[in-house]
């Protein structure tokens, strides 16, 4: 496989209401998967694999029952499952609204593929992705639960199994599509541009999510994201608006670069 992929993540941010549980944005979506299917068109060999958030599905489960923290008695077992069942529902949603603007989805479910170690993932489905990707679908991965080594189970965001596809299939740009245009300094003025070097400089203006979250807002974005960035020196991260419309065709045909890059 040597197509380059850009790996997009529709936020939950965007894709739900964070205050509101099950809250699911069904036009959002709708627009956003047009968009994709617009830049496919006039790009053909656009290869992409989409992730999604668990905004306020997993996020509400996961809160109550402190998922991310391990799993070990029986109670903490069940949270397990109804946290999945709840981020498993809104990738159902998710599906559904994507295969409707005609993009061939393939879901990969986390819960059922990703092996972790403290929230480190070890292995997933990797065989299953390519295939899907080589067969000109679309995989499809969102925030879960997964099962880890030493903690019996934990949340396993987004991000985290961006991280890892980054390791292992040749990405080459990331988009993480939110309701902010970027991320903004302490002035509130998006940042251009996030690299170690001026990190230090912007690090206290990262903070943690609106709404209800379990791992970790922006903060924990821009640190995952720069971290991957210091070791895959080809890779640019993009984290932007997707509540404009047109701008992510615009971007991914490389007409427009618009929020925050990042790279190493
Ligand atoms: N400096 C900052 N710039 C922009 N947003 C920030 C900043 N600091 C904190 N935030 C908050 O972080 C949020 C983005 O993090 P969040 O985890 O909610 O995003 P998401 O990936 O869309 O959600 P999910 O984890 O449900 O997929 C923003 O919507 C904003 O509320
Ligand atoms: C809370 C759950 C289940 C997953 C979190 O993933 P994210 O929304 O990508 O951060």
């Amino acid at each position: 496989m040597t197509k380059s992929i850009t790996l997009i993540k529709l936020g939950g941010s965007l894709i739900t209401d964070k205050n509101v549980q099950s809250s699911y944005k069904a036009d959002v979506v709708a627009r956003l998967a047009r968009e994709m299917k617009a830049a496919q068109q006039a790009q053909p060999d656009l290869s992409l694999v989409i992730g999604h958030g668990s905004g306020s599905f997993g996020h509400f489960e996961a809160k109550k029952h402190n998922t991310i923290a391990g799993v070990h008695t029986p109670e903490e077992w069940y949270g397990f499952t109804r946290v999945a069942v709840a981020a498993s529902q809104l990738s159902q949603y998710v599906a559904e609204t994507l295969l409707d603007a005609e993009l061939p989805v393939f879901r990969v479910q986390p819960s059922a593929s990703v092996v972790s170690d403290e929230g480190v993932i070890q292995q997933m489905a990797l065989h299953n992705i390519r295939t899907a990707l080589t067969m000109g679908l679309i995989p499809l991965v969102h925030g879960d639960v997964a099962l880890d080594i030493t903690l019996g189970g934990t949340i396993t965001s987004t991000e985290t199994i961006f991280a890892y596809l980054a390791r292992y299939l040749p990405v080459d740009r990331i988009l993480l599509i939110g309701v902010e245009s970027g991320v903004y300094d302490q002035t509130g003025s998006i940042i251009p541009h996030i690299t170690s070097h001026n990190l230090e400089q912007h690090e206290a203006a990262l903070g943690h999510s609106a709404g209800v979250d379990v791992t970790g807002g922006m903060y924990t974005k821009v640190m995952d994201m720069l971290a991957l960035a210091n070791v895959r020196d080809q890779l640019s991260v993009r984290i932007m608006s997707g509540t404009e419309p047109g701008l992510l065709t615009q971007t991914l045909l490389n007409k427009a670069e618009p929020g925050t890059l990042i790279t190493g």
